[in-house]
């Protein structure tokens, strides 16, 4: 045998195992070199010490070798069956066929890689080896029939459910495997299912408790129902069994879109499954060849409950929820609770009481019709989720005294879904389902690696085993831990594309196959004896054979009365407990840091996951933000700079205008102009005062033209005045000379109002002979002065005679020029500008010619006369207002000389020349 090729023991290490269960992921990473291989990897349980249902006893662990008082556990190791489904028509027409899959003998089976697989690549580069040896319970090759498994794998655990034991088989394998099919069948080839339960209720013919008043509630307790509620379970039970003659009608069945309750998530059902078809079957129990057999218990009777759910997606359904079928879109979601001992349980479960095949069949094909199936690249009708059906049979015994005596076991099955890549779902859906069930596979595979490290090495220390990590394991927790036993059955497809996945399931199973079922909850007493045999051993250094031992133990755990022991072993017992309660807390310990790490990990990644979507929100807003404002500035910037070209060119208008105008201003003459506030008027006022000041420069503009032509007239007018001769130089030199006759004749006054002021003095003098001579010289300069002065005047006189002749001669000429003028239209400007006899009157131009009294020239008058007026013969010394009016500072002086009686009369200058 191939066995011995890696292990000559038979039973490879636990490093070899792991290596070899896990060398295709090894391969996948692209493992190092390795040295050299064997051909073929053997993945055995240790055939060996492979189980045999004959042998009782065997070279197992202490601990954890004795299945149960009842004596039914002819074998400890967990039974693995292998299952090989027969290749399609159109497989075989896609060349699927190409021999990978090779049955050697009932329980071993030799994987060869084919060309395109994974596992022959890594092979050819010696990662791996192309050839891989499992060893099974048993194995069933494609020809096998539905019944043939149904009586190797299940018909003893109905069997011994029904004795009161608890037992689960599940289906494992890659999708498309034929798990659903090995389990629920198509047509007359039922499955495993309902094979069980026509069994079950053929065996309980006449045995059936036909009360609905007791019902199994949480992990395994029974509960007593009130009538009122016995009429509830009543009505759902019968609402459940109307639905299913309500279904479509069987193969033409309609597919329908429902709502997984998850996330808006959504699956495909297609109602027309393997069970519509296998209806029949239960109709034809006389297939089952174990009926007629029965063992039963004297006067027990049985009521048997049924429930159906599935975990899809890490989440629990009730596949038997009347409202879930109302409203398949609003499905309700189950919890798992633990029990005061802390078992767990299916929280809400709907539990149905089942009086025949049937109606277990009828309640089957409800659940069938509410569980997630869909269409996958590999299997049109794939299962997506794991479905658990579990059948509860109430042992009643009528007791005397008190009533009646319960017991509780149970039947589950469950097939699980099929392990699949996920890369090649192209459906986020699926991809979604696929994930999650690989999960939960994978957690089961932890979960039975963890059992068998602690099973092989109880030296070491032990491992947490999982069953938390997933829904899967914490609900089969029980069937793994002393509850009951389980089996399995793998499902392989021989089809050469998936070979690298039909491997790793292999390799799971391998796991799986090493297992050995716990101690039964049932039978401490003997897992406490086992406990006691250990220290017994090893204090015991005589040669006694073992298995005589086992042989005396092994009837002691049949007998399980502790009282038949001393007590001195009784003690041992409790020191023995004792340590196990020790190791328990530090497992528990471990088992509770180990949650703990994990729910601060699951927080951690939840509130990591709560910081990145916040942060993306931030960044999201941040983003949105700045866009708004970036539109704002660039809105902004628009209109800012609309508005400020605007106001620059107003501004540039303003500046030509202004521009314009400081031109024309600069232009123009008029520089008289009041300039600009420096607080300049409003736009408009400066509007308006520009169209002002642009109407006035017109204005100015013309009267300026009109100035100069005017200016230019009167030029030549002045020129036409002029008058040819010394006439004019003869004017202008009199009226100097007048001048400065004008201004002698002051300086004179002047001089003469000294002197009088003088002579006063003098002659206040003279009364006292002081300064006589120096007053006569200054008389004698006085007349001579004056003698000048009237020669001036008479030269002045004579040249004003001839000014005014021939001023008299212009004016002649004047009026004549007038006359003709006067003959000329006349103008605005040029009537202010003509010369007129007023105007020449004015610049004294123009003598009246009839005025012969101004004409004339002027009478010469002596010095004294015009300082001393002659006495005319009206006026009268004695005319004192007369006096009054004519008074000057030297007639005051003579006024006051003639008052005075002693002096003379007023003397003329002469006289008083000839006085002095
Ligand atoms: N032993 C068998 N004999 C005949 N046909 C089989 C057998 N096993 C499986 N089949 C067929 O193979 C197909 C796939 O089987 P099945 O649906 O049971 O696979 P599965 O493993 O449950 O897939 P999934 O995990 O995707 O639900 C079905 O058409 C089924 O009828």
């Amino acid at each position: 045998m191939a066995l011995s090729l890696s292990s000559p023991c038979g039973c490879p290490s636990d490093e070899e195992e792991e290596m070899a269960v896990f060398e295709s992921t090894a391969a996948e990473l692209g493992g190092l070199a390795r040295p050299r291989l064997p051909e073929i990897s053997v993945i055995s349980p240790g055939l060996d010490t492979k189980p045999s249902i004959t042998e009782s006893k065997l070279a197992v662990k202490p601990g954890l070798v004795r299945q149960g008082s009842g004596g039914e556990g002819h074998t400890e190791k967990v039974m693995v069956y292998l299952r090989i489904r027969p290749l399609s028509e159109l497989e075989r027409e896609r060349g699927e066929e190409q021999g990978c899959v090779d049955v050697q003998d009932e329980e071993t089976l030799l994987l060869k890689a084919p060309k395109e697989s994974q596992n022959m690549k890594t092979a050819e580069r010696g990662i791996t080896q192309s050839m891989h040896k499992f060893s099974f319970s048993k194995i069933f090759g494609p020809e096998a029939t539905q019944q043939q498994l149904y009586e190797c794998a299940m018909k003893k655990m109905v069997k011994d459910v029904l004795k009161g034991e608890n037992r689960l088989l599940y289906t494992y394998g890659v999708t498309n495997s034929g798990k659903t099919y090995t389990i629920q069948g198509s047509g007359r080839e039922a499955g495993l299912l309902p094979r069980a339960l026509s069994s079950l209720f053929r065996k309980l013919q006449g045995r059936l408790y036909g009360a609905m008043d007791l019902k199994p509630v949480m992990y395994q307790d029974v509960r007593q129902l009130q009538p009122n509620e016995v009429r509830v379970e009543e009505i759902r039970r019968n609402s459940l069994l109307k639905e299913d003659e309500n279904l479509p009608s069987r193969r033409g069945g309609t597919t329908t879109v429902w709502d997984s309750g998850v996330g808006g998530l959504s699956s495909t059902i297609s109602v027309s499954t393997q069970l519509e078809d296998a209806d029949s079957v239960c109709l034809e129990p006389d297939s089952l060849s174990d009926s007629g057999e029965n063992d039963l218990a004297e006067g027990t009777q049985f009521s048997i409950w049924v429930s159906f759910y599935e975990i899809y997606n890490e989440f629990l359904y009730d596949l038997l929820d009347a409202s879930s079928s109302l409203q398949p879109r609003k499905r309700v979601t189950l919890r798992l609770s633990d029990d005061k001992q802390g078992n767990p349980y299916v929280k809400d479960l709907t539990w149905i009481q089942i009086r025949s095949a049937e109606e277990a069949w009828k309640i089957l094909r409800v659940g069938h019709r509410n569980q997630s199936f869909a269409s996958t690249h590999l299997n049109q009708n794939s299962s997506r989720s794991h479905s658990i059906f579990s059948i509860r049979v109430l042992h009643i015994r009528p007791e005397k005294d008190s009533g009646q005596a319960m017991h509780i076991s149970e039947l589950t099955v469950c097939d699980l879904a099929g392990s699949e890549r996920c890369k090649e779902q192209r459906n986020g859906e699926r991809m979604k389902e696929a994930n999650n069930i690989n999960t939960s596979l994978l957690t089961l595979g932890r979960c039975i690696a963890a059992l068998r490290h602690n099973q092989n090495n109880r030296t070491r220390p032990l491992q947490v085993v999982p069953f938390r990590d997933s829904k899967l394991t914490r609900v089969l927790q029980g069937f793994f831990c002393g509850r009951g036993t389980s089996s399995m059955v793998v499902n392989i497809n021989p089809c050469a594309s998936i070979y690298d996945e039909t491997l790793q399931a292999l390799k799971f199973s391998a796991i799986a196959t090493q297992l050995v079922h716990g101690p039964s909850t049932k039978t401490r007493v003997a897992y406490i004896l086992s406990l006691l045999r250990k220290p017994t051993e090893k204090g015991n250094e005589s040669t006694v054979n073992e298995d005589e031992e086992e042989d005396e133990d092994e009837s002691d755990v049949e007998d399980g009365d502790i009282t038949m022991l001393n007590t001195e072993a009784l003690l041992q017992a409790i020191d023995v407990l004792k340590r196990e309660v020790r190791r328990q807390q530090v497992e528990k310990e471990v088992l509770e840091a180990n949650v703990r790490e994990q729910v601060v990990s699951e927080m951690m990644e939840v509130i990591s996951g709560m910081q990145d979507d916040f942060s993306e929100r931030l960044d999201t807003e941040r983003a949105l933000i700045e866009e708004r404002y970036e539109d704002k500035i660039a809105n902004l910037q628009k209109h800012l700079k609309k508005f400020y070209s605007e106001e620059l060119k107003d501004r540039d208008q303003e500046i030509e205008a202004l521009s314009a105008a400081l031109e024309k201003k600069a232009a123009s003459v008029d520089t008289s102009e009041p300039q600009a506030d420096s607080v300049g008027p409003r736009r408009s006022q400066r509007l308006s005062a520009q169209s002002d000041v642009g109407r006035l420069r017109t204005e100015l503009n013309q009267c300026r033209v009109e100035l100069v032509s005017k200016t230019q007239e009167l030029i030549k007018l002045k020129m036409q005045l002029e008058v040819p001769g010394s006439a004019g130089s003869l004017t202008s030199a009199a009226d100097r000379k007048l001048e400065e006759g004008q201004r002698n004749l002051r300086q004179l006054r002047l001089d003469l109002q000294r002197l009088g002021m003088d002579l006063q003095s003098g002659e206040r003098a003279c009364c006292r002979n002081t300064g006589g001579e120096r007053l006569r010289q200054a008389l004698t300069t006085a007349d001579e002065t004056l003698a000048k002065q009237d020669q001036i005047l008479v030269e002045l006189q004579n040249g004003l005679m001839l000014v005014k002749a021939d001023l008299r001669r212009k004016a002649e000429t004047l009026a004549q020029r007038e006359a003709l003028q006067s003959q000329l239209p006349p103008s605005g400007f040029g009537a202010t500008a003509t010369t007129t006899p007023g105007s020449c009157k004015k610049r004294g131009c123009g003598i009246p010619v009839t005025n012969d009294t101004e004409n004339r020239p002027p009478h010469k008058r002596p010095f004294f006369q015009s300082l001393f007026p002659a006495r005319t013969p009206t006026r009268k010394y004695n005319t004192r207002a007369a006096e009054e009016a004519n008074v000057t500072p030297y007639s005051q002086i003579l006024r006051s000389r003639q008052q005075s009686p002693p002096r003379s009369p007023v003397p003329n200058p002469r006289s008083l020349r000839g006085k002095y």
